[in-house]
């Protein structure tokens, strides 16, 4: 994919997905309440997947959660319980993304799960649902909070569906956080009853009811349009429908993060708008919460000339490839670097950052290309596997068309 800039100060309006997180914890907390209306439901792949796969006929024998993180994990939970025998895949990458965390804790509340190739990795060969039927107190498990928070929301999403409910006790540092806390709000809009209490998480066994819900739009995609707000010509400015300003996305971070990195949020009735303002001299982020904006970040960092602190980023090497040498591999192809200082510390220097027709990988990650598309602001650039932004945003190249880039396949 090429794309170019005329040169005008970026203006318009541009139209985002709906948030996958969001979609696929209301798909299976939705399978479970037995009903509900969703509205707004993402149209990415990532949710499309969760969708048919909720579908298939109980007489499949393999379901394949390709390269989406938030299937394999809540679709282990929600098959066991459920008690299906049946195969759970994914594509290489995921075969390299762990999972063991979560089959041992299912394991440990009545799921026969079997490993079919490496321990601790899909694919996953279900085998059935016996439970511990005169439990009196809620089944406590001890789980770790520092791989993927995925593994925790989806133990709560199914913990109502033992006798007497769920404690899950997490240990060790928690990442994404915020996730989590969007499980629960979500789990208490369908009537499920839980409490976060930091280290502890409870799950009565209280059955979900049917509700409706509209998906809010996904702040993890606006975080590329934050991106080309910040690099675009002086003037530029772009207004984002269907965002709220009180969000259950962790993601919405981006507003205080690139309010240093040189953008303004104004939060209308409908949405924001984004505008210019003056950058920090520098700036410090932890990501340990909103890991997935790591990569925006620093790009625009990196081409803006500000000196970045990167912290959290530990998650980052587990994703759908392993975002910091993805990170360091292509911000090198333009002067900049994503520099490890070692005790989880990473730095963006300030470098002569250039684009000038370089050619980007995305290492079949989504991020990687929407990351990267807001430098042909600043020059002309080729992204290579462009569709790998199906996962979470497909209209993503139309919408840069849309507002004046030109978009061009042809080799
Ligand atoms: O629960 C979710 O919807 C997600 C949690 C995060 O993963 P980790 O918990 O693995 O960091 C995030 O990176 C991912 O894109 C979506
Ligand atoms: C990490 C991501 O997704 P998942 O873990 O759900 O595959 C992501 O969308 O950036």
């Amino acid at each position: 994919m090429q794309l170019r800039w005329a040169g005008r100060p970026l203006s318009g309006s541009a139209q985002l997905p709906a948030s996958k997180s969001e979609s696929n914890r209301a798909l299976i907390i939705r399978a479970l309440a037995g009903g509900g209306q969703l509205e707004n439901l993402s149209d990415a792949n990532d949710t499309e997947l969760m969708q048919r796969l909720l579908a298939t006929p109980l007489s499949a024998d393999t379901l394949n959660a390709e390269d989406a993180g938030t299937v394999m994990r809540f679709l282990t939970a929600y098959l066991a319980v459920t008690g299906r025998q049946v195969l759970l895949t994914g594509t290489a990458r995921m075969r390299q993304r762990p999972i063991g965390v979560l089959v041992d804790a299912l394991r440990q509340l009545g799921a026969r799960i079997d490993y079919t190739e490496q321990d601790g990795y899909p694919p996953l060969q279900l085998q059935g649902w016996e439970p511990q039927l005169d439990e009196q107190e809620p089944t406590e498990l001890r789980v770790r909070g520092d791989i993927s928070s995925q593994y925790i929301s989806a133990l709560m999403m199914v913990g109502n569906q033992l006798p007497a409910g769920l404690r899950l006790r997490l240990i060790g540092k928690v990442g994404s956080r915020p996730y989590i806390r969007m499980t629960q709000s979500l789990m208490q809009h369908f009537g499920g009853q839980c409490r976060d209490l930091g280290e502890v998480i409870e799950v009565r066994p209280q059955a979900y009811h049917s509700a409706d819900y509209t998906i809010e739009s996904d702040w993890s995609a606006a975080s590329y349009w934050y991106a080309m707000v910040a690099l675009g010509p002086a003037g530029s400015s772009i207004t984002l429908p269907g965002l709220r300003q009180h969000s259950w996305q962790g993601d919405q971070a981006i507003v205080g993060i690139m309010a240093q990195l040189g953008v303004a949020t104004e939060f209308n009735d409908n949405g924001v708008t984004l505008t210019q303002q003056p950058v920090s001299a520098g700036v410090e982020q932890d990501f340990t919460d909103c890991p997935d904006l790591a990569q925006t970040v620093a790009v625009v960092a990196a081409a803006l000339g500000v000196p970045l602190v990167l912290t959290g980023l530990e998650s980052l090497r587990i994703k759908e490839t392993d975002r910091i040498a993805a990170l360091q591999a292509e911000l090198a192809k333009f002067g900049g670097a994503l520099v490890d200082e070692g005790d989880e510390r990473f730095r963006v220097p300030v470098a002569e950052f250039h684009v000038a027709g370089q050619t980007v990988e995305t290492y079949h990650d989504h991020r990687m290309a929407m990351a990267f598309a807001p430098l042909a602001l600043r020059g002309p650039l080729t992204v290579l596997a462009p569709t790998v932004v199906r996962k979470s945003y497909p209209q993503f190249w139309s919408e840069l068309q849309k507002v004046g880039f030109e978009v061009s396949s042809q080799p």
